[in-house]
């Protein structure tokens, strides 16, 4: 089964998280974004999620302390099947990780605010009592070091809840190798990648229209098999609509469909499946009745 992961969080005057988790062809919903790192131990991370939340940050820190309708929302999700993942990262970041130890400290912040309630009250619960399902890795810039720490720490936390099943997913650049995940992707175990085969001429989507071999899902297949975790799945990342994405980037259904049906069927074990970015561009994007989101679900179980 191959899923629809979308970002949620900074979408154009998005509606609420519930209001996609109704959507029956989403899957994954990566919340963005934690867009403020710790610079040193001790120091507490930042979050933006556009127009949710009240505005109100716990005192001294950019962590938004009011997202009602996200922590009223989750587990609407869950009850739905919907797998939430946090987000880390994105267009605004300055995602420097300078030491190991302020990477096992953003691990530990993570794990104690987010995820299983009740472990370590010296931490906030930004979302109440809701965990999430796992973190997802979008470093845009300034990345390189310290992921891979990051990740085996918060794997050790997952073990101590041996009876659940968290995540740990990325959203590469589509050039390689890439500057900000390549060291993490190597050295620490991902679930999912989705690759960001848009915005960046010289590997994009739009590469496989023109036949001119430039874009380079197969290249990206062996970096996985390559990788700390060979059984990761690797997704499509794609704009949900002409505006979600630089100019010239965006494909219509009808141009996704050979994409996919090749890829998926070359890479039956390894395909997972498309990444949209975003939720609410794909809710603006109605193609003869259908949202792009819709489109994609339906791409998928062809
Ligand atoms: C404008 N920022 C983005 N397009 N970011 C992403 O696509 N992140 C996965």
């Amino acid at each position: 089964k191959s899923n629809v992961a979308v970002y949620y969080g900074q979408g154009a005057y998005q509606p609420r998280l519930s209001h996609f988790c109704q959507e029956t062809s989403l899957d994954i919903i990566n919340l963005g974004f934690i867009n403020v790192f710790p610079k040193a131990v001790g120091d507490w991370p930042g979050s933006n999620f556009g127009n949710q939340c009240d505005g109100t940050v716990y005192e001294g820190t950019e962590l938004l302390s009011g997202c009602h309708q996200i922590w009223e929302d989750i587990p609407i999700c869950k009850e739905l099947g919907k797998t939430v993942m946090l987000s880390l990262g994105g267009e605004t970041a300055y995602e420097d990780i300078p030491t190991d130890e302020v990477a096992e400290w953003f691990a530990d912040f993570l794990w104690y605010s987010f995820g299983p309630p009740g472990q370590n009250d010296t931490f906030p619960r930004p979302f109440q009592d809701n965990q999430v399902d796992g973190f997802d890795f979008d470093i845009e810039h300034y990345g390189g070091h310290g992921y891979a720490t990051m990740i085996q720490r918060l794997r050790s936390h997952f073990a101590d809840f041996p009876d659940e099943t968290f995540y740990i997913s990325g959203a590469p650049q589509c050039q390689l190798p890439d500057a900000q995940l390549s060291d993490a992707i190597s050295n620490s175990h991902f679930d999912f990648i989705w690759v960001q085969w848009y915005n960046t001429a010289a590997c994009s989507a739009t590469n496989f229209l023109e036949g001119n071999g430039l874009f380079n899902f197969a290249a990206w297949a062996k970096v996985i098999q390559d990788s700390a975790n060979p059984a990761a799945k690797l997704f499509v990342g794609l704009p949900a609509s002409e505006e979600a994405a630089v100019d010239g980037f965006y494909l219509s259904p009808a141009e996704v469909y050979p994409l996919v049906d090749i890829y998926m069927n070359l890479y039956p074990d390894m395909f997972g499946g498309i990444m949209l970015w975003e939720a609410t561009a794909s809710d603006n994007n109605t193609i003869n009745g259908y949202n792009y989101a819709q489109h994609m679900k339906h791409i998928l179980h062809e």
